[in-house]
């Protein structure tokens, strides 16, 4: 590929300079095949009334990582829909006919910017079918994600547990120029207190009881590449000196080492509390939040992008289509409501484990609200002793925290505010089987 090349997606493509390698491309379908052998940085839309909006909008979507320009009659901008994908998607817009010199001038622009970002690296991926949504707010992820993977600052991801952040730094890394480098995630608060040290920077031969042999550490192993280091929060206050070292210095020491060992290694920090108020109390320090707020992400939760919903929901039907019950074809409106009225208080997780389920238990050929453990209670009005309805929602509230912690025994007890051996015996009392890594399929017996 050329840095120039520009791939014109739609008819009329305008005359350009010669030293630009022009690609047309009539349809999104067309374009679509292009992009998979020759990807390009920037795009040239050029939209006429009678294009479907709809399948531009999701042509647009797979390619969000280019740089798009578009041209459109005037009219067009009149219409929501069309407004809403110029906003979405494209960096600038020309109403047509466009003046040619202000267009070129626009293109340049933008095949400077592509190739500033891309630093003498693989152009970026043309598609990135992981993070799924259709939102506005997803959209706007996706955008942000693109900018900050060219950078190499310290990036720090905000978001609610389950809502995604994990995603969102392995795209960080998937369109960087790392990416040919490992991504070594770790989540600081599952690694007990006592290992974490030797864990992330390593440790020497004899430096404590067991340490037999010389052991690479989690961020050495992230050579040339980027680490994630989930709940950040969790790290305790020594190591967050250290990782404040390491990221002012780029070098580390293994536990019991004396020589400091270069590491070139992004570091991308994921935390679902809020930092500002942990460094207020004193309990994260406040130079290493300075140093890791550099470029900050934030992962709206699912309740505030509903847009994504079904097409989430769809999209994990597809991807555990070889678990489901043969029987099951796909959702019932009445679930397609439901999903999109509920809240999801565990986020994407918690979705997917719903539809999984879902797609298992259900009794009928669609997938109804019952089976996403969404119906409204059906005995709602019945009346109930107060008794079986203490057990009832207490049933219900191990089943939801189940759910949302993704059959995460530890999570979810931690959820519930009750100990692991609690939550045991409760699973016992109510026949839950106790969830297997694989996944939670509920409540076995009435
Ligand atoms: N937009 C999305 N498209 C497709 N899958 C998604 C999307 N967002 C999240 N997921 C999936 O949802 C699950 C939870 O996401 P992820 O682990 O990234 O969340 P998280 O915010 O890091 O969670 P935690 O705070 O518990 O670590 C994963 O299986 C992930 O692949």
């Amino acid at each position: 590929m050329t840095t120039n090349s520009i791939l014109c997606v739609g008819v009329g493509v305008p005359s350009l300079p010669a030293d630009w390698e022009v690609i047309p491309a009539a349809t999104p379908a067309e374009a679509r095949r292009h992009f998979k052998t020759r990807p390009c940085t920037v795009g040239l839309l050029l939209a006429r009334e009678t294009d479907n909006c709809e399948e531009l909008h999701a042509f647009l979507l797979e390619h969000w990582c280019v740089h798009w320009i578009a041209v459109l009659p005037p009219a067009m901008l009149e219409l929501a829909a069309w407004r809403q994908l110029v906003r979405d998607h494209c960096d600038d817009y020309h109403t047509a006919p466009a003046d040619s010199q202000r267009l070129r001038h626009a293109l340049g622009h933008a095949l400077g910017m592509a190739a500033l970002r891309a630093d003498d690296v693989a152009p970026r991926a043309a598609s990135d079918a992981t993070l799924t949504g259709r939102s506005a707010a997803i959209t706007r992820l996706r955008r942000q994600i693109g900018k900050v993977a060219a950078a190499s600052a310290p990036v720090l991801i905000w978001g609610e547990s389950g809502s995604g952040k994990e995603l969102a730094a392995q795209a960080v890394h998937a369109h960087s120029p790392r990416r040919k480098g490992p991504f070594v995630p770790i989540n600081c608060g599952a690694i007990p207190a006592a290992l974490i040290q030797s864990e992330l920077f390593g440790h020497e031969r004899g430096a404590f009881t067991g340490a037999a042999r010389d052991k690479r550490g989690l961020i050495e192993s992230a050579q040339g590449g980027s680490i994630f280091l989930d709940e950040i929060g969790d790290l305790p206050m020594e190591l967050q000196a250290n990782l404040l070292r390491f990221l002012q210095e780029k070098t580390i020491y293994r536990v019991g080492g004396t020589r400091s060992i270069a590491v070139d290694a992004r570091v991308i920090a994921a935390s679902h509390v809020n930092l500002e108020q942990a460094v207020r109390r004193g309990a994260f320090r406040e130079d290493l939040y300075y140093r890791l707020n550099v470029l900050a992400l934030d992962v709206p939760p699912l309740r505030e992008r509903r847009d994504d919903l079904l097409p989430l929901a769809e999209h994990f039907f597809h991807t555990f289509y070889s678990e489901r019950a043969p029987r099951v074809k796909g959702f019932s409106s009445r679930a397609a409501q439901a999903i999109r009225e509920y809240d999801w208080p565990g986020n994407v997780r918690e979705l997917i484990n719903r539809v999984r389920r879902a797609m298992v238990m259900a009794e009928g050929r669609l997938i109804a609200p019952q089976d996403l453990g969404l119906a409204a209670d059906a005995a709602a009005g019945a009346p109930m002793q107060l008794d079986d309805a203490r057990i009832r929602a207490e049933r219900d509230a191990i089943d939801a925290s189940l759910l949302r912690a993704g059959s995460n025994i530890t999570l979810a007890a931690r959820d519930l505010g009750v100990s692991r051996m609690t939550l045991y015996r409760l699973l016992a009392k109510h026949g839950i089987t106790a969830p297997s890594r694989a996944g939670y399929t509920g409540a076995q017996s009435e």
